[in-house]
């Protein structure tokens, strides 16, 4: 008799839901983590405290308040590091306690120590002190995420050459920060430090960045980036770092040098797998670290699942949740639908950017006709209110069946809007939905009436014309 029924390596967004799933289905759970790390990258490093450093940044810099009150309203004028990390610490112990009280409470029992695999159904967990532990289980399911992938070649000392794990750690707000990798961690920091007033320099190898995203909201993103004094280096790439008495000096491949008071390092993420002796249990990760899955999360030994970032895309925390209670419910047996395709993004650059769906690029690749309906910030009551006269919110409808084929939005509260029209599609709805629909006024919500009004108008244009 196995001592669990489950055993799960890492307490992040897909490990703790794994666990919880299995428990309520009455199996015997336990957990195993690193000592302070419950709740894994997406509470300590990562989603959670990057999302409350942006909303203390909004805060006390008045950011987004300035369209109203002028340029020069600021909140506190000398922001420090301390003014930052008290509302992030407090975000992260709260959340650390909710969930140790959640896996508490549904009797998940919790290791403290660093798990490696014995045979396929052991795992030793190594704790602070070196003594080793042996646990065995029916099923073991790997939630170990990823880490900041660190070139060699690079000097990493913490303070002036950091990556997005150190970043957090900073002594100061430096006066200009140059970020290597605009991926959405590259772009979001680029964000934070520009709002704070750091000089950013953002150094990117391919010719652009967040390419997956609709083409018209990054130039927008890229404009109000580079309002905030963003300067932008795309198809250029880091030969070396070179740490200075007091600040830092990158060279770039092509020659130039930027003399920076600190580089962070945001260029890619490796999955932890390599304290795990995965070959002990008949497995193998790929070169950065990942574990294949089959469609039920299941790795080439069947009673082991794997999760979350360590699978590669898309690592995002929503998602690894909901592969941690699929996993889960397959491992017990319990019916599960496959994860639902419509997956939103969102991405929390100042402004930030959500969409759901395709893209029109994607759509004109495929030779799928669309119509395009707008919604700008600025003609809503609202957000003439909350003082955002940039944002805006787009639908791409197909005019054969009326359907929604994408939904994109920039600007306040754009993550949150986004399920509305996740809703829609996910339900099969058409624009006229939307066009009949009464929203709560003054809201961002009605921008969905106004853009459908706006790609109904078109649609009826041409159809007039055609019959
Ligand atoms: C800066 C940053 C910002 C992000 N922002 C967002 C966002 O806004 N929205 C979003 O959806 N996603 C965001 N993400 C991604 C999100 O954090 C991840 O998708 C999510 O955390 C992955 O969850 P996971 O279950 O794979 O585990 P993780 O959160 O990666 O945690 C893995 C856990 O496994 C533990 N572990 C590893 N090896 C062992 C071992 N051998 N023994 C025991 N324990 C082990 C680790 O200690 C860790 O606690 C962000 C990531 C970063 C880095
Ligand atoms: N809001 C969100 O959902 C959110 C936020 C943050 C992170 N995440 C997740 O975290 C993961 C990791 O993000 P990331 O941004 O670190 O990785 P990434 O792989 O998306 O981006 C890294 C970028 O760095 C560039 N790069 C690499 N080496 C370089 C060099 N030497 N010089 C110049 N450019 C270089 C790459 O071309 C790439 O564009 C992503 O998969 C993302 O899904 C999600």
């Amino acid at each position: 008799m196995p001592d669990f029924d489950m055993l799960v390596i890492g307490s992040g967004p897909g490990g703790q839901k794994a666990a919880i799933a299995a428990a309520k289905l009455g199996r015997r759970v336990a957990v195993v983590d690193r000592p302070d790390m419950v709740g894994g990258v997406s509470i300590h490093t990562g989603t959670v405290p990057s999302k409350s450093l942006r909303e203390a940044v909004l805060y006390l810099t008045g950011l987004t308040q300035r369209d109203l009150y002028g340029q020069s309203y600021r909140l506190k004028d000398e922001i420090t590091v301390a003014d930052l990390t008290a509302r992030t610490q407090h975000v992260v112990s709260r959340e650390v306690d909710v969930i140790r009280s959640q896996l508490a409470r549904n009797r998940v029992t919790m290791y403290v120590g660093t798990g490696r695999f014995v045979d396929d159904h052991t795992v030793a967990v190594r704790d602070a002190d070196g003594q080793e532990q042996l646990l065995t289980a029916r099923h073991i399911v790997i939630a170990t995420g990823t880490r900041p992938a660190r070139p060699a070649s690079v000097e990493f000392d913490e303070r002036t050459i950091l990556d997005s794990d150190s970043v957090l750690g900073m002594e100061r707000v430096p006066r200009s920060l140059v970020i290597v990798g605009a991926g959405v961690i590259g772009i979001e920091y680029a964000s934070m430090f520009a709002a704070l007033g750091s000089k950013v320099t953002v150094v990117e190898q391919r010719s652009g960045m967040l390419d997956f995203c609709d083409v018209e909201v990054v130039e927008a993103l890229k404009y109000r980036l580079r309002d905030l004094a963003v300067t932008f280096r795309f198809g250029e790439t880091v030969a070396a770092v070179e740490r200075r008495d007091r600040s830092t000096l990158t060279v770039l491949e092509s020659g130039k040098k930027i003399l920076a008071d600190a580089v962070m390092y945001s260029a890619g993420r490796q999955g932890l797998t390599d304290d795990l002796d995965l070959a002990r249990a008949g497995l193998e990760a790929d070169r950065r670290g990942r574990i294949a899955v089959d469609e039920h999360y299941r790795t080439a030994v069947p009673h082991i699942y794997a999760v979350g970032d360590v699978i590669g895309f898309p690592a995002l925390a929503a998602t690894s949740m909901e592969q941690g209670r699929s996993a889960a419910y397959h491992a017990c047996d319990e019916p599960v639908n496959p994860i639902h395709d419509l997956q939103p993004i969102g991405i929390y650059t100042i402004p930030e950017i959500s969409f759901v769906g395709r893209t029109e690029d994607q759509l004109t690749r495929e030779r799928v006709p669309f119509e395009v309906g707008v919604a700008r910030y600025r003609e809503l009551a609202r957000g003439q209110i909350v003082g955002d006269s940039h944002g805006m919110l787009k639908l791409l409808v197909s005019p054969g069946d009326r359907r929604l084929l994408g939904v994109h939005c920039f600007g306040t509260g754009a993550t949150e809007l986004i399920h509305i029209g996740q809703a829609v599609m996910g339900c099969g709805g058409t624009v006229d939905y939307l066009v009949d629909a009464v929203f709560n006024y003054p809201t961002f919500a009605e921008s969905y009436k106004v853009a459908a009004l706006d790609a109904t108008n078109k649609m009826r244009e041409i159809d007039q014309l055609e019959h």
